[in-house]
């Protein structure tokens, strides 16, 4: 009785409905259907709904699902909102009759018979099921189709604050938290959201790394180019045609992203649809949006036909809080008995066990993550073993300190009077002359950064120009571009071209060698020198190379080092590659697939140190088998070099990870 009084004092008290045709079919806005004493009564309703549902006070002696928070692996997200449902319980768009829920409460009915009144649902078939959605300021949901066991039409009125619905048949959506990306694209590649995105972090980029060279270039006119010793690049002009050069590339990197986002753009203006990315950054980005329509407070907004079966719907984060009541019918089937009925008890089961797998997907996920970093610091330590046994270098090859360079004729180029600088012959055929002829073979097994290289370069500020010393095929580079700029330098050139394709826009790569660097001093905000002080044959070159990349970082910046380690047993726990070496300096074996060397040959990359080299062919594996120059280190070895560098270099820590010895140094002076 109670509840028939109020409706005919809400009746009463209604504006006339305005009804609006939208421009996607079967689409239809009713406004004024709530004025603001219904809403009154209905929030009073939801927000004391609400406190029981969040105190878990909601139950007959059952536990009911009439209340859900935002689950906590959606949370981080947003992409969810808290729910209050009545009649046929869904979680996700998936229906699950059998669930304990409240009926329908009197005012809810209430609010069903109005919208039946003003003809937004035929009488013959009356909503029987309700999902109170409500949104705080940053919660939104995704592009879907509600489930096809409701019947059409169905409609949400609109509480609290206008919205924006967005319609589109072939929306798609990302998300982007801060800086990281969750890309959620459900196809459609010609819109491709993660490109969109990467323009969006590269702008943010270039914006963070044209301030730091402005900065930077006020400055290196003065103290740099004063300070700069003979020989080193330093003048004012050299520092000016450096970071000029570093900014023109960063400007074409820039330059093709802008111009990647204006043709996506361009092509989905041409195709009727929009892409809306969140201001500031943060939060969902939609794609393929062909409708966008305003809900004002207390309208309702009915989908039918193509509006409800083909135009999937989102709801972008509101402007502030705000409430949506969705009314819905389960559909009958042929028998007319309900969907309830119809869901046999396997099913339910099954159903069941789904959304058990669903609430452990995130433990799941997390030891997926734990076991992949196993995997690849067991492939790490692989990797380093090489297939073969190393042999002692027999030492008459082993170039002489002080100007001798043992078997390396004058011709090769001494290194009297050059401090080291030279390749000395040893390098040049036992180092270079080997990457440069097993290149392609060795870049389809170097596939990522370790993970402590990586979590290395994530410490590094965003927009850090990084110097990967002796890149080798680049592996490192990607992820250097995902934080700033990456710039690599390898003394192989097969290499290095390699390098230059690692990331999508290219990369900047330079051939060099560790010991005589091309770049500026002070150049890098960091470096990195990964697996290449152990073929540098010389102490002094060792010295040499380490205060290069020492050089080339500005003061305050860090170098990571590894290096190859003479003992190869880590502690209990730890990664250990099982290798014994014979002597400190050794030639480890790498078998090139005779494929390869073909491929190799037919390039000319073999040739490049001239013809006749050490290799040699092993018919029987079909391999031609090349000795590698390695110098492995003992404990403290490496950490001796650095003394020599006390006044402007400190280590900040040492460790061993996977058979090698790793050297984090900072630039002090
Ligand atoms: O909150 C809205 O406006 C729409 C809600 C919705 O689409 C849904 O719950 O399926
Ligand atoms: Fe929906």
């Amino acid at each position: 009785m109670e509840d028939t009084n109020r409706k005919n004092a809400f009746v009463g008290n209604v504006e006339a409905v305005r009804i609006t045709a939208q421009s996607v079919p079967g689409l239809t806005l009713f406004e004024n259907i709530v004025d603001a004493d219904l809403q009154g009564k209905l929030l009073d309703l939801i927000e004391s709904l609400l406190d029981k549902g969040r105190n878990g006070q909601l139950s007959d002696g059952r536990k009911l699902k009439t209340y859900s928070g935002i689950p906590p692996n959606f949370a981080p997200r947003n992409q969810s909102r808290e729910m209050l449902q009545f009649g046929v319980y869904t979680h996700s768009n998936r229906v699950e009759p059998w669930a304990s829920i409240t009926p329908i409460p009197p005012l809810i009915q209430h609010l069903i018979d109005r919208l039946t009144s003003c003809g937004v649902f035929p009488p013959h078939q009356q909503p029987d099921t309700c999902t109170i959605n409500v949104y705080q300021r940053e919660n939104w949901l995704p592009p879907h189709l509600d489930n096809p066991a409701f019947d059409h039409p169905f409609a949400t009125v609109s509480l609290v604050s206008e919205q924006e619905v967005y319609f589109g048949r072939d929306m798609t959506h990302t998300v982007t938290m801060g800086d990281d990306e969750a890309a959620e694209s459900l196809g459609r590649a010609s819109l491709n959201p993660a490109h969109l995105r990467r323009a969006e972090l590269l702008q943010e980029r270039y914006a963070a790394i044209s301030a730091r060279l402005q900065r930077f270039e006020q400055h290196a006119g003065s103290a740099d180019a004063r300070e700069a010793k003979e020989g080193e690049p330093g003048t004012e002009d050299e520092v000016r045609n450096i970071l000029s050069v570093r900014e023109v590339a960063l400007r074409r990197r820039y330059t093709s992203m802008k111009e990647r986002l204006a043709v996506l753009e361009g092509r989905a203006a041409g195709q009727g649809v929009s892409i809306l990315v969140p201001e500031g950054g943060a939060g969902p980005s939609f794609f393929g949006v062909e409708a966008r329509v305003k809900m004002p407070v207390g309208s309702a907004l009915r989908l039918d036909g193509p509006a409800a079966a083909e135009y999937k719907h989102a709801v972008p984060p509101p402007t502030s809080r705000r409430i949506s009541i969705t009314l819905r019918h389960l559909s009958t089937d042929g028998n007319g008995s309900r969907l309830r009925e119809a869901m046999s008890k396997k099913q339910q089961n099954k159903e069941n066990r789904r959304l058990r797998k669903v609430g452990i997907k995130e433990e799941k996920k997390r030891l997926e993550a734990e076991k992949k970093l196993a995997r690849r610091t067991q492939k790490a330590a692989a990797e380093q073993q090489g297939s073969a046994k190393s042999l002692p270098l027999p030492a008459a090859i082993l170039p002489q300190e002080g100007g001798g360079r043992g078997a390396a004729s004058p011709a090769d180029g001494g290194e009297a009077g050059s401090e080291g600088t030279s390749t000395p012959l040893l390098e040049r055929e036992h180092v270079q002359r080997v990457y440069d002829a097993i290149a392609p073979q060795w870049h389809g097994t170097r596939h990522s950064a370790w993970p402590r290289v990586t979590a290395f370069i994530e410490t590094l500020l965003p927009g850090s120009v990084i110097g990967d010393l002796g890149c080798g095929n680049g592996k490192n580079l990607p992820a250097c571009n995902a934080i700033g700029v990456g710039l690599g330098s390898d003394v192989s050139l097969p290499l290095v071209e390699i390098a230059a394709n690692q990331s999508r826009d290219g990369c900047e790569v330079a051939v060099a060698d560790v010991v005589d660097l091309p770049y500026r001093t002070g150049a890098f905000d960091a470096a990195l020198c990964i697996a290449v002080l152990h073929h540098i044959s010389t102490p002094a070159r060792r010295l040499r190379a380490i205060s290069e990349c020492m050089r080339v970082v500005r003061v305050g910046g860090e170098v990571l080092f590894y290096a190859w380690a003479y003992e190869q047993e880590g502690k209990a726990g730890e990664a250990r590659s099982g290798h014994k070496f014979a002597s400190q300096d050794v030639l480890v074996p790498f078998h090139l697939r005779l494929q390869s060397k073909a491929a190799a040959d037919d390039e000319g990359v073999a040739t490049q140190a001239g013809e006749g080299g050490h290799e040699v062919l092993d018919e029987e594996k079909r391999a031609v088998v090349f000795q590698r120059y390695c110098h492995v280190y003992r404990e403290g070895e490496l950490e001796a070099f650095f003394m020599q560098l006390q006044s402007w270099v400190t280590i900040v820590e040492v460790y061993w990870d996977t058979g090698n010895w790793a050297i984090r140094a900072r630039k002090i002076a």
